[in-house]
């Protein structure tokens, strides 16, 4: 019997990352990964390209590409030629031996499962694109370039959403008018989920507990930043809402703020009066939260990397360091620290673990460090020497002493390729 391939496409706000797996038999065998490659740094040009061959051979690393490749559509034709072009990854050899291509979109509506992509759901989810302004519409875009040039392949649809559906009602409804919170679904829908979802399976094996017992506080910290309160293996609240926007900051988004700050953002604001907003309409204002904050607006750079040096400075510890950047920084880690009180609360303490994970989350032991001090006080430690290491595994304990009462950090690299595919192998509907 030949074996099956799966194409799993991640468009983030700042990146595109794509995974090749090979299932022998669906639905009974897992999906093996054969390669992977991304675009990132696409909100700080030149993006670059990094291809992995297998699960770790590097073939290309940090290669700034075109300026032409400067949103996540060029981003995914360069990956998918990438691919095909690479005469050492023979199960890939054209186009037409991909046969289910899993796409992660954010925004899901009331969707609670993956779906196939027909006519009918693709424009079900086109409503949706203002709904998650930086994704949806870019998602759309790949999934209609699949269409036109891999047309035997079938292309179903992972939402970051569908995790969230188990949020209780008093969690995730606003308290506004009932009638047109029902008529408009307004209501929280949170995201990330799918990789809140294999953070939760990967982190319950660690601690050798049932999904179903495991309780976590996680973080997603990347591009876009969200925190995750998870009960019993499912979400029980999360700091996204209605749209990515809400919660914490992120590289070019302002996160949560005084909704009335956008009556007041115009160029006259001193006056605080209905002029000053005449001429900023909403359309506007959701542009400048959700693509001109966060960031990029505070600190002139999209890459938190390069706030986290620029905070420390040259010896490390902060002597040198930038001003802004360290306000950028400090700020995260207060926001961060309120979702992790509210959280621990709301979970009435019965907290498992701590977890960090997406970009910044995996590769900033200085984020890291700051967070975990300030949140010493409900109980977790973390060991200065584990966490300076580079992250190997796919969970890593980084908690002071693994045998003490003390509870549990863990940093997950996590998967939102592989939760994917291995929904879309176990689903004899995709098939
Ligand atoms: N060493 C590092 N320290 C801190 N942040 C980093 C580091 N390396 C990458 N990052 C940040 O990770 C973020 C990208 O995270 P990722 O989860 O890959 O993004 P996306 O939201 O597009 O999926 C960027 O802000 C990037 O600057
Ligand atoms: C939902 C979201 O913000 O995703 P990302 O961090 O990948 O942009
Ligand atoms: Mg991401």
């Amino acid at each position: 019997m030949k074996e099956s391939i799966i194409l799993s496409v991640n468009a983030g706000s700042s990146s595109v990352k794509v995974s090749v797996y090979s299932v022998a038999e669906l639905g009974k065998s897992p999906p093996i990964q054969i390669a992977e490659a991304q675009v990132s740094g696409l909100t700080a040009p030149p993006a670059s390209l990094k291809y992995v061959r297998s699960s770790s051979e590097v073939i290309i690393k940090d290669k700034a590409v075109d300026e032409k490749v400067s949103d996540q559509r060029s981003a995914f034709s360069l990956l998918l030629s990438t691919l095909v072009e690479d005469n050492s990854l023979p199960q890939v050899k054209s186009k037409s031996d991909i046969s289910i291509i899993c796409h992660r979109i954010v925004h899901g509506g009331d969707y609670s499962e993956p779906q196939l992509i027909s006519a009918e759901t693709y424009h079900h989810l086109e409503a949706l694109n203002d709904l998650a302004p930086l994704h949806n519409a870019n998602s759309l875009g790949i999934v209609q370039l699949c269409i036109e040039k891999l047309p035997e392949a079938k292309n179903v649809a992972c939402f970051d959403s569908q995790f969230h559906s188990s949020i209780p009602e008093h969690i995730r409804t606003y308290p506004i008018d009932r009638e047109i919170a029902k008529s408009n679904k307004l209501r929280k829908y949170g995201f990330h989920g799918i990789s809140y979802s294999f953070i939760t399976q990967e982190v319950a094996k660690v601690l050798g507990k049932r999904v179903e017992e495991t309780n976590l506080i996680a973080l997603h910290l990347g591009s876009g930043a969200s925190a995750c309160a998870i009960k019993g293996g499912k979400s029980w609240d999360t700091s996204m809402g209605l749209t990515p926007l809400a919660g914490l900051p992120g590289a070019t988004r302002s996160g949560s703020v005084d909704p009335s700050l956008v009556f007041h953002y115009a160029s006259d604001v001193g006056k605080l009066s209905p002029n000053s907003t005449k001429d900023l309409h909403i359309s506007r204002a959701e542009e400048i939260l959700n693509k001109e904050s966060g960031w990029k607006s505070l600190t002139g750079t999209t890459d938190f990397g390069k706030i986290v040096s620029g905070a420390f400075g040259s010896d490390g510890n902060g002597g040198g360091g930038d001003e802004v950047m360290k306000l950028a920084f400090d700020l995260f880690v207060d926001r961060i620290c309120g979702f992790i009180g509210t959280y621990y609360v709301s979970l009435r303490g019965q907290v498992d673990a701590l977890v960090f994970a997406g970009g910044i989350g995996e590769k900033s032991f200085e984020l890291r460090k700051a967070v975990v001090e300030q949140v010493g006080c409900l109980g977790f430690e973390i060991d200065q020497e584990k966490n300076n290491q580079k992250v190997k595994e796919v969970v890593e304990d980084l908690s002071k002493d693994e045998s003490s009462t003390k509870k549990k950090v863990f940093v997950c690299q996590t998967d939102e390729q592989f939760e994917m595919a291995r929904c879309c192998a176990e689903n004899e509907e995709f098939w």
